[in-house]
């Protein structure tokens, strides 16, 4: 039904999912009969397509004017979404930025926040919808209370800590009137406590009637903390967001938010979105996490954006780490951000002795088994005779990276990446952990047909199938992505560890962030050292913080603290960096890797923007990126920026495709955003002459480089 249209009816602007390759960036013109509220949700005809739709807030800056249509064209609003609450100003201007500051359209971004299943939804279903919400919530808070929640009483560093956070959060309802406050960034060791802060912080905010958001990096952690916040909470309605949910749940969670009856909302970086009228408190937990940065569309920072939402809403935010970003640090450095301390951990337990083991100390010999060497053995051993539990961490999963003939000196390789398939043991599989391709391991080589190929290399099966041949009744458990996969195993292998079912916990990154054991005294990371000439100017920040957050999980139990045990297998212990690692002097390792940054000319010091290009040959894609390239050089703000010339992207090839790259940097966030945003509308213009260019994205702060 194509709805009658005239020049004379009130003309509003409405934010559709148009995606930015099309050129659309503002919000679009239709017109209604009936005077609509902003942040309306509205059903609009595009082309032939029935779309959701957000009414949007006249004087949005910041947006590129959309070409007027001839207003006897403007095509009229189909429905209205009715009896829900319109988005707040503040949250349609969080969305505005947003998609500013990352190049994108804001109706793409602003839609592609929603929980999708409010785009298929008609009025009436929508009303079920909230009344559903209504009935459970209403079941949460009448659900009988176990046992009333017991608080511990504060440690002094966390009482200090409090008493600073107090003035900070005081009175935030008359925020308007006092301004804009400074994040704080809430640096504390491993097991000292900022949880225990968070929630005290939250208790706060919640007294005075407001809501309060957290935001973990990854949806293993939410279980946890989701079970922390209830049981302090009881009572109080507490909903997770995150892409775990079935579409029903997100849609009934964001509903309980948006109205206003969720209190809390845990969730991850997409949960920086949720519409919350009365929010009162933003916690990110983990801060330095690189999974705060969404890696596709438009590509953002939950950590930054929840930042700019605190400014925005006068409201303050809890950043928390044992080891935070070098740009949080170096805010804070200047005093842009308030540093807060945590510097014990609680009941004074000492944090793991740090050993760093000299692999060039072991005699080389064939057959040797380099990971699992006899002196690490030995202390797997000891704890398992103490009846304590120990956590081996490799950053690697399946079986082995590769399987190699050394016949013909064939490699696994993929058939549509440049990258080698990964063997897995488990289901006798090759499989590539980037395009997913996998297949059968054949029985011989594939070139020669010899019948000796064999994995190079190792990864947690591996590891795991070793530790049960080395150490006979040890109780090992595999936790990586894999042995995950299953809804529910996560969870399962947790409070098996948890209950003392395992003595020797094998596993990716996975294990290492965030978890409160009580019963691991030794943790070992057995081949760390890639990272450290990695090409990637973060590889050794990154690497810094994934190893002491999986020191962190040694000795939480002050008990035990005394004889908790960092081991770390090197090739290199005299590098620096295991050498700040050993005194866990986050702090010496900031001071160098910023002096390093900065004569470098890298952020935080320098602003980043990465322009991407994939296509079926690298020669379309650098001609696309050359040419941008030159098109920008001619730009007045160019004297500020520097272009470099395009590479590959350190994975070249993914599922056929090959993917370049071009770095830009800037001395100030304002003149990359001025280049970014001339550039905009001339890269929609060169993708159309550049015809075998399949797509092309803009990432700005990108992580990886
Ligand atoms: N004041 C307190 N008194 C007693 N126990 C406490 C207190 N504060 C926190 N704890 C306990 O100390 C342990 C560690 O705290 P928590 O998990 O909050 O540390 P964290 O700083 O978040 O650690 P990580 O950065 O490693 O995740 C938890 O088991 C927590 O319940
Ligand atoms: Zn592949």
């Amino acid at each position: 039904m194509t709805a009658p249209v005239g020049a004379d009816l009130p003309r509003i602007k409405v934010a559709v999912d148009a995606p930015q390759h099309s050129g659309i960036g503002g919000p679009l013109d239709y017109v209604s009969e009936v005077v609509l509220a902003p942040g309306s949700l509205v059903r609009v005809p595009l082309g032939k397509r029935e779309l959701l739709g957000i009414v949007w807030p006249r004087g949005a800056q910041a947006i590129e004017p959309t070409e007027y249509a001839d207003p006897s064209k403007l095509r009229a609003i189909l429905a209205v979404l009715e009896g829900l609450t319109p988005l707040s100003a503040s949250w349609c201007r969080l969305l505005e930025f947003a998609a500013a500051y990352y190049q994108r359209g804001v109706g793409e971004v602003a839609l592609s926040v929603l929980p999708p299943q409010l785009r298929e939804l008609q009025s009436p279903q929508l009303q079920l919808r909230l009344k559903r919400m209504r009935k459970w919530v209403a079941e949460q808070i009448a659900a009988p209370v176990q046992a009333s929640p017991s608080r511990p009483t504060l440690s002094p560093a966390q009482a200090e800590v409090l008493a600073q956070l107090d003035a900070l959060l005081t009175e935030p309802a008359s925020a308007t009137a006092k301004g804009a406050q400074a994040p704080v960034l809430l640096y504390g060791v491993t097991g000292s406590g900022k949880t225990e802060v968070y929630l005290r912080a939250a208790e706060h905010a919640l007294k005075q009637g407001r809501q309060v958001l957290v935001l973990v990096p990854e949806i293993n952690l939410t279980p946890q903390l989701e079970a922390r916040f209830a049981e302090r909470f009881v009572g109080r309605v507490l909903v997770s967001l995150h892409s775990g949910l079935t579409p029903a749940q997100r849609l009934r969670n964001w509903l309980a938010a948006h109205e206003g009856q969720a209190e809390l909302v845990l969730g991850t970086r997409l949960a920086v979105f949720a519409s919350m009228p009365r929010l009162g408190l933003i916690v990110v937990d983990e801060e330095h996490d690189p999974s705060y940065k969404q890696q596709d569309g438009a590509r953002y920072s939950a950590r930054d954006l929840a930042v700019y939402r605190a400014h925005l809403e006068k409201i303050p935010v809890i950043l928390g780490s044992a080891t935070p970003s070098l740009e949080s640090w170096q805010h804070a450095n200047q005093g842009r951000y308030k540093r807060l301390a945590l510097p014990e951990r609680i009941g004074g337990g000492a944090l793991p002795r740090v050993r760093l083991f000299d692999m060039r100390l072991m005699p080389l010999s064939k057959g040797v088994t380099t990971a699992l060497t006899r002196p690490l053995l030995e202390a797997l051993r000891l704890r398992l005779e103490r009846g304590e539990q120990s956590l081996i961490f490799l950053n690697r999963r399946g079986y082995a990276p590769v399987l190699h003939c050394s016949e013909c000196n064939w490699k696994s390789d993929c058939p549509h990446c440049s990258a080698w398939r990964v063997f897995h043991k488990g289901d006798r599989s090759l499989r590539c952990h980037h395009c997913g391709f996998s297949e059968r391991v054949p029985a011989a080589c594939p070139t020669c047909g010899n019948q000796d190929i064999a994995p190079l290399g190792r990864g947690t099966e591996r590891l795991e199938e070793q530790l049960r041949e080395q150490l006979p009744g040890a109780r090992v458990l595999r936790i990586d992505a894999d042995s995950t996969k299953l809804k529910g195993e996560l969870e399962a292998h947790m409070a098996a560890v948890h209950a003392g079912e395992v003595d020797i916990v094998v596993g990716t990154q996975m294990i290492t962030k965030g978890h409160d054991f009580r019963r691991i005294t030794f943790v070992a990371a057995v081949n760390p050292d890639g990272a450290l000439f990695s090409s990637d100017f973060r590889a050794p920040e990154r690497l810094f913080a994934l190893l002491m957050q999986a020191g962190g999980r040694a000795g939480r139990d002050a008990e035990q603290a005394a004889r908790s045990e960092m081991w770390v297998q090197t090739w290199h212990p005299e590098h620096a960096l295991y050498k700040a690692l050993a005194k866990h002097d986050f702090e010496d390792f900031a001071k160098s890797q910023l002096a390093e940054r900065e004569s470098a000319g890298l952020p935080p010091f320098a602003h980043l923007a990465m322009l991407r290009a994939e296509a079926r040959t690298p020669e379309v894609a650098k001609a696309f990126l050359d040419a941008a390239a030159r098109w920008a050089q001619a730009l007045p703000v160019a004297a500020e920026v520097l272009i470099y010339p395009c590479i590959p992207m350190s994975v070249a090839r993914i599922a056929n495709v090959e993917r370049m790259q071009m770095l830009v940097e800037a001395p100030s966030r304002s003149a990359l955003q001025r280049l970014l945003w001339l550039w905009n509308p001339e890269l929609h213009a060169l993708k159309r002459e550049h015809k075998g260019l399949m797509r092309w994205a803009v990432d700005v702060d990108p992580l990886a480089i």
